[in-house]
């Protein structure tokens, strides 16, 4: 395209090729990027393709590093959450199956913020939907308000529930917040331990559990989030969530 203002901004054409040149130097490295991510598949061999301990950890190490340069957290997150899923599609076959109450636009976007644009999405009515669909799906991801309230779906992930292998692996949104999500991620993923919150979901304990936070409740069964590892009965366990990224 012609430029007409070529000759009567210079300062402005400069910076425009540096940018092009920026930006062609990032080209080279988001396919540089997404060529290893195809090498990862096959050092994979079966094994599940989405870590999400490994994308928030990682996320957290690139927010650390940012710190210097004054690149916004936020950003960092979404443009980790683009590559990665990105690579992920490219690797497999990976679905989101999300049934989330409230404002369809904002969901969409909490869930873009965490998984990018790559991935499939599907919608369903009720928690409980999504989270059979993605149960029934080998690579299947369900997204769904985080346990509490009258949100009970996490009873079935519970040591005699109907998805004992699905556990909570992911808080949306990924950063911005202490407290508690708005949003999980449920997969069959095997949890990768490390210094986070892990969710044990216990039945009849009256008095409580020591060190334990209290999340929810649902008849005899307690949602715990403890952070030591070593006071957790193993078969509890039905979620791990990485500790905070602040903002
Ligand atoms: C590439 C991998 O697979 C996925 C993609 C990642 C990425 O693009 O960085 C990270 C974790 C996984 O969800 C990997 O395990 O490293």
């Amino acid at each position: 395209m012609s430029n007409h203002s070529k000759s009567a901004n210079p300062d402005l054409e400069r910076v425009r090729r540096e940018i092009d040149r920026v930006d062609r130097a990032m080209l080279d490295l988001i396919a540089e990027r997404l060529a290893l991510s195809s090498d990862v598949r096959k050092a994979k061999a079966g094994a599940k393709l989405w870590r999400p301990s490994r994308e928030d950890s990682h996320v957290s190490d690139l927010v650390e590093m940012a710190q210097n340069t004054g690149t916004p957290p936020a950003l960092v997150s979404r443009i980790w959450a683009e590559l990665m899923s990105a690579s992920i599609s490219v690797q497999g076959s990976t679905r989101l199956h999300f049934a989330l109450e409230g404002d369809t636009r904002a969901n969409l976007s909490l869930i873009r913020d965490r998984f990018g644009g790559s991935l499939p999405v599907l919608s369903y009515p009720t928690s409980s939907a999504a989270l059979a669909a993605a149960y029934a799906d080998a690579e299947g991801i369900a997204v769904v308000p985080a346990p509490g309230g009258m949100n009970n779906w996490w009873t079935s992930l519970a040591p005699g529930g109907a998805m004992p292998d699905f556990k909570i692996v992911a808080s949306l949104p990924r950063i911005g917040t202490d407290g508690w999500p708005q949003a999980v991620a449920v997969a069959a993923i095997d949890l990768d331990l490390a210094e986070g919150r892990i969710l044990c979901a216990v039945r009849g304990q009256k008095g409580g559990m020591a060190d334990g936070l209290l999340r929810a409740e649902s008849g005899d069964l307690r949602l715990y989030e403890m952070s030591d590892v070593e006071a957790v009965e193993s078969d509890s366990i039905i979620g791990y969530l990485p500790p905070p990224v602040f903002l």
